[in-house]
């Protein structure tokens, strides 16, 4: 068994002795920077001119600096922009403030991995990633839980850069959950894979095509939302809960049977032979390039597929349905006011 690292075997004063700059705002940056200051850290937010997310950081009372100024203030940079937006922050704010004695730290390694960013001499570099969304790294927090965090160590120029990496883990709540060791490259692989073949390709497009097919077939898209997309987090709770053992052992047995007998089914062995190929993209790099070569075009292979995306009949019927919800609150709280945003 792999072992698992907890708050005892980390020493928070460590990070409690840096200047920490969160460079970022979003999903991860505000729940880190939220649960460092909230563990007794000195943490500033970096941005760029003109932020959009400058008003968010002012409401929760962090000093906000330009994130040229925040590197030279801090002893830890942590790079909480979006992974796109990364190497250009580096080369233009970050890099020329970097002095000797710093760390960087990541919380995905696709930079890293890709060699989009390479650190100088003298600069210890880090990953501290949580194997979760931003906004529940914040939630966990606050309820006195917390989300795993896997850790990895590229550069350790200090000799101290491990102690550092799991005292920041602990800081921002991980190992209350637990921690695991691994590299830079494991984890940008394995995160990719995650979120491309399972987590998020493989299940939205698993709840579209099941949609579709109720719909077409002329049942209502209602019935249809709530069987192939709100139950969805109904099992996977029990899933999460208990594996897939304990989701098995609610359902009922016409459930069960169907389960082993038509799940094979709709999920053959080739859908395992393109699990392989996205794999191999994103090893060789290519899935990378076509990413970032993307984005710097203007990115028009990703907004034309985001509003494809958007404009699915299941988000209609998803979004008039949860209005209906008793305990439903206004979507605007995190679309940013935009519909499936
Ligand atoms: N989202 C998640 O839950 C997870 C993300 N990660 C990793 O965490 C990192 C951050 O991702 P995520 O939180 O999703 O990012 P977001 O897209 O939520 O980050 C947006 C923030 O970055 C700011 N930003 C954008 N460009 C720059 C720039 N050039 N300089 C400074 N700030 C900038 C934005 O400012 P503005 O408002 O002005 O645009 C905003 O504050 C990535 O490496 C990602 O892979 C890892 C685990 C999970
Ligand atoms: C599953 C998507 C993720 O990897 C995450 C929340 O962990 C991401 O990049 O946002
Ligand atoms: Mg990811
Ligand atoms: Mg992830």
């Amino acid at each position: 068994m792999t072992d698992i690292v907890y708050d005892n075997d980390a020493d928070l004063s460590i990070i409690q002795g840096k200047k920490v700059a969160v460079i970022g705002y979003g999903s991860q940056g505000h729940a880190h920077a939220q649960n460092l200051r909230d563990s007794g850290v000195e943490v500033v937010i970096g941005l760029k001119e003109g932020s959009k997310s400058k008003a968010k950081a002012d409401e929760a009372g962090f000093e906000v600096k330009s994130s040229a100024e925040a590197t030279e203030w801090a002893d830890v940079i942590v790079i909480l922009a979006p992974d796109q937006a990364q190497r250009d922050l580096y080369q233009h704010d970050v890099a020329p403030n970097l002095g000797a004695g710093k760390t960087l730290v990541f919380s995905h390694g696709f930079n890293i991995r890709f060699g989009l960013i390479e650190a100088p001499a003298g600069v210890d570099v880090v990953l501290v990633a949580p194997k979760g969304p931003g906004h529940t790294v914040r939630r966990e927090y606050e309820a006195g839980r917390g989300v795993p965090v896997i850790v990895a160590v590229e550069v350790d120029e200090s000799g101290k850069a491990w102690d550092l990496a799991w005292s920041y883990a602990k800081a921002i709540g991980g190992l209350r959950a637990g921690g695991i060791k691994t590299t830079f490259t494991e984890e940008t692989e394995t995160d990719l894979f995650g979120e491309q073949a399972v987590l998020c390709g493989g299940t939205s497009q698993l709840v579209q095509y099941g949609f579709e097919t109720l719909v077409e077939a002329g049942y209502q898209p209602e019935i249809a939302y709530f069987e192939v997309l709100h139950e969805l987090k109904l099992i996977v709770d029990l899933m999460w809960e208990g594996g897939i053992a304990k989701q098995r052992w609610s359902i009922s047995d016409t459930a069960e049977f169907g389960d082993y007998v038509s799940g094979p089914r709709v999920i053959d062995p080739h859908v395992k032979e393109n699990m392989k190929a996205v794999l191999a993209d994103i090893q060789s790099g290519a899935f990378a390039k076509r990413f970032i070569d993307d984005q710097d075009a203007g990115a028009p292979e990703f907004q034309e597929l985001r509003k494809k995306g958007e404009s699915h009949p299941i988000e209609k019927t998803g979004h008039e349905l949860r209005k209906l919800f008793a305990w439903s609150k206004s979507e605007d709280d995190y679309t940013d006011g935009q519909v499936a945003r």
